[in-house]
């Protein structure tokens, strides 16, 4: 959608907030809209602390980066930063309860970590909407490392990965069919009380298909069965992350036994740790003594366990070795159904049945795509005061939708690629390193991340089991090159016009 579209849906909504005392900013793109109240003295932009909004700048850059236009473009560019009457409190602000939800499941601990990156003195980054601050539940996420574990450990939930479990991911709120059925099955098995049928559950997918959703529905039910359970839900990035912190601070004591203390450990996107090797090191241990203890262990992953590039052996094979279930991609009855289902959970919204079925004929790459369609939908109609129908629909979505109809695939790129350089497809996945094969490999990594939702570690992938960080460096190094080197950006250009069609 171009940005004048964008701006003119606020424009009668803006007039009235300002009407009330609200203030008008303009992001430095001038492409969207933030609002913040003037009565209660808080200005988004110009009043920020410098430092803060420079760190934020950077943060934003890297989300930008690294979620992709399209995500980028949907969740997180309408984020606006926040007076926060704390030093080293961040306040974050998005226009919509939905956005902030998504914003908040997706990229609460990433936000986190970006800041601190920025600014070590940052504690916690709070993710609120911005213009009901006062009557929405607030979630902060805290910095690391952990408080100790008690010496006599309480018998109270114990969540060791914030945000906490989300509630609205629970087993009655997923909707099952025959792709997602033993999934499904296998979950609520591990989440029942006594001794576990099968441990370690290896759950795995296609992006956007369900296995967040699973892991925290097996947390809150076991929670619910047996309420004096430690619960630990971390992704395997946070793993890392908490682990590199133990390490730094010498003190992988407290860490060591709080995750294998755990009850109940589920480690969300284990393809995270490939070419780790300390923090596989760890996991290695942490998993045998979970399992060892006869405890309940829980891994989700973007492949199956042989699939695990960069992962060690000793590690898949005991992965492989409880129950290993996939979900496969939703058919279209699913996605309606999935709809429906969503929109169950959001009173007093009328969608009409024929919007539901554009959405789930058009938006078929995953439920995380049709759910974030039909969230914006929602948003944009309750920003503008709209109602909902076909018409508002297609002018809210009609990238994605566009988007959806033309999906460039790797392969089309790297088939593309390599005819522009007179090279074969197989140069771009093979190990050479000579500058005329290098350069096109990366080249066609640029193009992967730009041209399709597809994630660093789906496309270091597809380009011979290269890890994501060599992705990164790509796409990095082809910007630049495209500033200095007129060859190579009109190479860039061609096979972008040829690609986009
Ligand atoms: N079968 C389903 N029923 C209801 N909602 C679903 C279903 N599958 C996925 N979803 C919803 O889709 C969204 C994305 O799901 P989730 O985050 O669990 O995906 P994922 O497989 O963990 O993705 P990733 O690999 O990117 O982490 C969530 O909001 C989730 O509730």
């Amino acid at each position: 959608m171009g940005s004048r579209v964008h701006f003119s849906m606020y424009v009668s909504r803006v007039k009235r907030l300002l009407k009330q005392g609200f203030g008008v900013g303009v992001w430095n793109e001038g492409e969207a809209v933030t609002i913040a109240n003037r009565r209660s003295g808080s200005r988004i932009d110009g009043s920020q602390d410098d430092t803060v909004a420079r760190a934020w700048a950077t943060v934003r850059a890297h989300l930008r980066e690294s979620a992709g236009a399209r995500l980028f473009d949907q969740w997180l560019k309408p984020m606006a930063l926040a007076p926060s009457p704390e030093q080293g409190a961040v306040r974050l602000t998005l226009p919509s309860a939905f956005m902030t939800n998504w914003v908040r499941n997706h990229y609460a601990d990433r936000l986190l970590q970006e800041f601190r990156a920025q600014l070590p003195g940052v504690h916690s980054v709070t993710i609120e909407t911005g213009l009901a601050a006062a009557s929405t539940p607030v979630l902060t996420v805290e910095s690391l490392p952990a408080p100790a574990e008690p010496a006599e450990p309480a018998a109270v939930v114990t969540i060791a990965a914030r945000p906490p479990l989300d509630a609205r991911f629970t087993f009655d709120r997923f909707v099952v069919d025959a792709s997602n059925r033993v999934a499904f099955n296998a979950a609520r098995a591990l989440a029942e009380p006594g001794v576990p049928r099968f441990s370690p559950l290896f759950l795995h997918s296609g992006t956007g298909q369900g296995k967040t959703h699973l892991m925290h529905a097996i947390g809150a039910a076991y929670l619910d069965a047996v309420p004096a359970a430690r619960v630990l839900l971390m992704s395997a990035e946070r793993f890392m992350f908490d682990f590199v912190s133990a390490l730094r601070s010498r003190d992988t004591h407290s860490f060591k036994l709080r995750l294998r203390s755990a009850d109940l450990l589920l480690i969300d996107d284990l393809q995270f740790i490939a070419g780790k090797d300390s923090t596989q090191e760890e996991f290695f241990h942490t998993m045998n003594e979970v399992m060892g203890a006869g405890k309940r262990l829980v891994i989700s992953a973007d492949r199956c366990p042989q699939g695990l590039d960069g992962v060690e052996a000793r590690i898949t094979s005991r992965l492989s070795c409880g129950l290993v279930a996939d979900i496969k991609t939703p058919d279209l009855a699913l996605r309606r159904a999935v709809l429906t289902r969503k929109l169950a959970d959001m009173p007093g919204v009328t969608v009409p049945a024929e919007v539901l079925d554009l959405l789930a004929a058009r938006i078929t790459a995953n439920i995380r795509d049709l759910e974030g369609a039909l969230n914006r939908v929602v948003a944009y109609a309750q920003l503008t005061e709209s109602p909902i129908d076909l018409e508002f629909a297609v002018a809210t979505l009609g990238d994605v939708l566009r988007g959806a109809e033309r999906r460039v695939t790797i392969d089309e790129i790297q088939k593309a690629v390599s005819a522009h350089f007179e090279l074969k497809p197989v140069d771009l996945v093979s190990a050479r390193r000579a500058v005329v094969v290098a350069r096109p490999r990366q080249i066609a990594m640029y193009l992967a991340k730009r041209l399709t939702t597809r994630s660093l570690p789906e496309i270091g992938r597809k380009f011979g089991g290269r890890d994501h960080s060599t992705v990164i460096h790509a796409v990095r190094r082809i910007e630049e090159l495209r500033d200095k080197d007129r060859e190579i950006d009109t190479a860039v250009r061609v096979l972008l016009r040829e690609l986009e069609g």
